[in-house]
């Protein structure tokens, strides 16, 4: 069924997931921040700042108005950063309709609270809302879905109608939605996966090779699944979309904004350098943070994250970050062998 759907947000994903809506026929009202940007979707029918090669179908409508964008909307998708989540959901809280669908594609915690979006977004709407909430994950990098280029996704939900009704929103020939109950692990995947891609990257700046590579995908993906399993997630979540998935695609792929932080970093570059020359979002820095705290509250091991954190806000250098992952101590690999020695 053809659909009224608002869009919040139009930086990549934003504005990628508003052409999906519209090339799936819907009418697509697209909040953007920044009434100029409005203004030039609106005229050229592209957004030149985050995805200067897409032509926008025409039936995106731009506005900076939050209240224009959600009221009288059945379906409302957020993709805002994880920083931004708390206060948009506030602002436009007035104007939503009290049946909207409400989908979110944001990867990442809020720092201070160390929540998940989902938690967040019930917080400022209404517990209720959990019935009528999903999540939109997997590997999706804007460029490539924007141009059609053939993609998979996951969504969850809670609830089983939701998903269901997500999946008919926004699957095409082109963009495969699957779906997944586990909203959790859905969730805490796609947030951790970019704490990784920072890793990758960095090794990848270090000028280290695939093994280095393929050590911290998979040792990455060990301690995502730990810390995930620990906070309520299933586990067979992580060997799917949400889980390897998006690993693979934002660890080796130049889209990757959060590898091509890592890669700047890895080559000796500052933080608020690469952060300023990034222009947009590296989701993975706070998460690295809030992982850290999250990782220590809950009493998970884990070892890349540490050093990551250590990098990122501790002075630590690449080269020994990697020097001290390198020489821990021996361990198994499978930490169910051996669950007292559960170390990476
Ligand atoms: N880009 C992708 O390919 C992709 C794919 C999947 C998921 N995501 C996730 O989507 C979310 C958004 O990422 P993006 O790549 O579109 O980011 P982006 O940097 O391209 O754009 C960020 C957008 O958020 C807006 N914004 C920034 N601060 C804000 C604030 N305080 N209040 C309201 N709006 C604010 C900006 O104006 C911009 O429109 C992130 O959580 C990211 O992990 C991105
Ligand atoms: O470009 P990144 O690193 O923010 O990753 C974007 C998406 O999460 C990839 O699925």
């Amino acid at each position: 069924m053809i659909q009224n759907v608002a869009v919040i947000g139009a930086g990549s994903w934003g504005t990628a997931l508003a052409s999906v809506l519209a090339k799936n026929g819907h009418q697509v009202t697209l909040w953007v921040r920044d009434a100029q940007l409005a203004d030039e979707v609106n005229q050229t029918h592209r957004n030149q700042k985050y995805l200067p090669e897409a032509t926008l179908p025409v039936n995106i409508v731009a506005t900076s108005s939050l209240e224009k964008a959600v009221a009288g909307k059945p379906v409302v998708l957020l993709a805002v950063p994880s920083h931004a989540m708390r206060q948009v959901c506030q602002s436009m809280a007035a104007y939503l309709d009290p049946e909207v669908l409400l989908l979110h594609a944001t990867k990442g915690f809020e720092l201070e609270s160390l929540k998940r979006m989902s938690e967040v977004i019930a917080e400022e709407l209404s517990p209720q809302i959990t019935s009528r909430l999903a999540v939109l994950t997997g590997p999706s990098h804007a460029e490539e879905v924007v141009c059609e280029q053939p993609t998979t996704v996951v969504v969850s939900s809670e609830s089983e109608e939701s998903m269901l009704r997500a999946q008919d929103l926004l699957m095409n020939q082109n963009f495969r939605v699957y779906t997944n109950p586990d909203l959790v692990g859905a969730e805490i995947a796609g947030a951790l996966k970019n704490i990784i891609a920072l890793g990758a990257g960095m090794s990848d700046g270090l000028g280290y090779g695939d093994n280095a590579k393929a050590a911290l995908l998979t040792r990455g993906l060990a301690e995502i699944s730990r810390l995930g399993i620990k906070l309520g997630a299933m586990p067979l979540t992580f060997a799917g979309l949400a889980g390897v998935g998006d690993l693979i695609v934002t660890c080796t792929s130049k889209h990757s904004r959060n590898w091509r932080a890592g890669y700047m970093l890895g080559q000796g570059k500052r933080l608020d350098e690469v952060l300023e020359q990034m222009g947009m979002v590296v989701e993975g820095v706070r998460t690295t943070h809030a992982a850290y705290a999250l990782a220590r509250r809950e009493q998970v091991d884990m070892p890349i994250t540490q050093v990551l954190y250590g990098i990122l806000f501790e002075g630590k250098t690449a080269r020994q970050g990697v020097e001290e992952l390198m020489g821990r101590g021996k361990t198994f690999e499978m930490s169910y062998l051996n669950p007292e020695a559960d170390r990476s």
